[in-house]
């Protein structure tokens, strides 16, 4: 069959940009993608067709639009410290707080988890080593730490037992599938750096206390009991779960249902003292946030916000809060290389181990599944180029809008919510770190430390645009190497069969030592 580089609609679609031909695809798949593709309504089609390898576009339509979902290995980072001094004065300050948080909750936290919990505020936060050290349970302490920050187990009356449970429960369901990405790393990971988020931006001081508990939660359970599957894969393979939720937002309408029901046993029940409104309230914010993370939303949710911030009107808070948890989910590519860098390894090795089934199934590979050959630096760029950059940038200039309102009504006085007074209070906090957000009244935060700089003008420091730049860099570099022997093999006669030539960040070069066991791409020293 001729190759049709045209859809028949007038629309530009991908399908007409990016000339996918009819024969790449089952019959049924060829003509829902031509259908879908040209009615979607999304962002997608601004994508350049040359920009992108296929594979990677392919992988864009499939996880990021409507268009076919609805068919001690870390032992070496030790703290250093430069004199027995410094040590020995880090000590006592870390058996101070042991013992004062130890007698206040009876939650036992290790003194070494405790120096690393309090690295909590800060967007370079390693999970992977808190994980180590708490020996698989940073969820746990992630959890209570910032739980107990926001105050939120005094306010609601939240049994140290019954949240033990809750979160142990947690961990139990993240590690069910024992999934490479999907697992209560992950869970940690997203509710920290939401918690960043919110408090760099000042967008915290806007919230209500109900409000902030239930984007702790929503980011804590957003993936609970995740398959290691895509939606995508449920819905090729006819699973219970797709069944039960009609193809849509598969997983997400499962790990809310799921964490709900674990949630209604008196011994995880978290919610027990939350009044009828509340809970109303809770349950409403925690169900919009969740289904918001099905990647299929994305464009959509771009627009949408985008649409918003074009106008005078406030933001809806659901809406606002949904797209910070967003953020953070695919938020690694926006971290230090290091983190980022893990979290590719990660989630390349789940991703082959869904291709691995998919084979035995006789199904064919999603995009990024065949462990045989996948442009790991060319996804990367791409992910970060359409996805999370985008994405990174709307949410920033919703959070400066937002809070730059909130300052706006209070100076005109009908607003109490921000205190831009520099003598504000800063509340030692009641967990490891020195300081938390204050919260006086109960209602929304409010006191913050002085937010407009001397131009008049709210802006916050945004650390992570800085690494977007400085990943997709070394994604870059890595990616010229990769075409580089690709070329080099090609001179020799080798067979490099498309994707599937023997480069650095090929995914047949595992290596099997200690710090890359199970890492689909090699890591040199340097990290690049
Ligand atoms: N190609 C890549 N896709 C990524 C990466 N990190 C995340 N993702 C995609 O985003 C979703 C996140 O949603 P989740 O609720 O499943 O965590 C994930 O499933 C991937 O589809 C990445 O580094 N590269
Ligand atoms: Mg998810
Ligand atoms: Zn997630």
């Amino acid at each position: 069959m001729a190759e049709r580089s045209d859809c028949m609609c007038p629309c530009s679609c991908l399908r007409k940009k990016n000339k996918v031909k009819d024969e790449d695809l089952p019959v049924p798949v060829a003509i829902k993608i031509t259908k879908r593709l040209c009615d979607e309504d999304d962002e997608l089609s601004e994508v350049e067709p040359d920009a992108v390898p296929s594979e990677v576009r392919d992988w864009l339509a499939l996880t990021f639009t409507r268009s076919m979902s609805n068919i001690k290995r870390r032992g070496e980072e030790k703290p250093k410290f430069k004199s027995v001094a410094h040590a020995i004065r880090a000590g006592i300050m870390v058996d101070r707080i042991y013992r004062r948080l130890s007698s206040s909750t009876g939650l036992h936290v290790p003194p070494h988890v405790l120096l690393l919990l309090k690295h909590l505020d800060e967007w370079g936060f390693d999970v992977f080593a808190v994980n180590d050290a708490a020996d698989n349970h940073s969820l746990k302490f992630v959890g209570y730490e910032l739980l107990q920050k926001y105050d939120i187990i005094a306010k609601y009356k939240i049994n140290s037992t019954v949240l033990d449970t809750f979160l142990l429960n947690l961990e139990i369901g993240y590690s069910k599938y024992k999934n490479p990405y999907h697992n209560l790393l992950h869970g940690a990971d997203v509710a920290q750096s939401v918690h960043v988020i919110l408090n760099q931006s000042k967008l915290v001081h806007w919230l209500t206390d109900i409000e902030i508990f239930a984007t702790i939660i929503a980011a804590l359970i957003h993936d609970y009991e995740h398959t290691g599957t895509t939606n995508n894969f449920h819905i090729m393979t006819g699973s219970e779960v797709a069944l039960l939720y009609n193809d849509r937002a598969v997983l997400e309408n499962y790990h809310i249902s799921a964490s709900f029901r674990m949630m209604k046993n008196d011994d995880s029940n978290i919610l027990s003292n939350l009044s009828r409104e509340e809970f109303k309230e809770f349950r409403n914010l925690v169900i919009d946030m969740v289904l918001a993370t099905d990647m299929s939303f994305h464009f959509q949710q771009i627009k949408n916000l985008k649409g918003l911030l074009s106008m005078p009107e406030s933001i809806d808070k659901a809406k606002a809060l949904s797209m910070v948890l967003h953020c953070a989910d695919i938020g690694h590519p926006a971290k230090e290389w290091n983190l980022h860098y893990k979290w590719t390894n990660q989630l390349l090795e789940e991703f082959f181990r869904q291709g691995d089934r998919e084979k035995e199934l006789g199904l064919p590979f999603s995009p990024l599944c065949d462990r045989s050959g996948v442009l790991v630096a060319e996804s990367q760029i791409g992910f970060i180029d359409f996805i999370v950059d985008p994405s990174f940038q709307v949410m920033s200039d919703m959070l400066e809008k937002i809070v730059s309102n909130l300052l706006k009504e209070q100076r005109s006085g009908s607003a109490t919510s921000i205190n831009e007074d520099p003598a504000y209070d800063v509340k030692k906090d009641k967990s490891t770190s020195t300081t938390s957000l204050h919260s006086s009244s109960g209602s929304s935060r409010s006191s913050t430390p002085k937010l407009l700089g001397s131009d008049g003008k709210f802006e916050f420091l945004k650390p992570w645009l800085d690494h977007l730049v400085k990943n997709k860099q070394i994604w870059k570099e890595r990616a010229a190497k990769d075409a580089e022997e690709r070329k080099k093999k090609e001179a020799k006669g080798e067979n490099t069969n498309n994707n599937n030539s023997d480069t650095s960040s090929k995914t047949s070069d595992v290596k099997t030592n200690d710090s890359q066991a199970n890492s689909p791409i090699p890591l040199n020293p340097s990290g690049k």
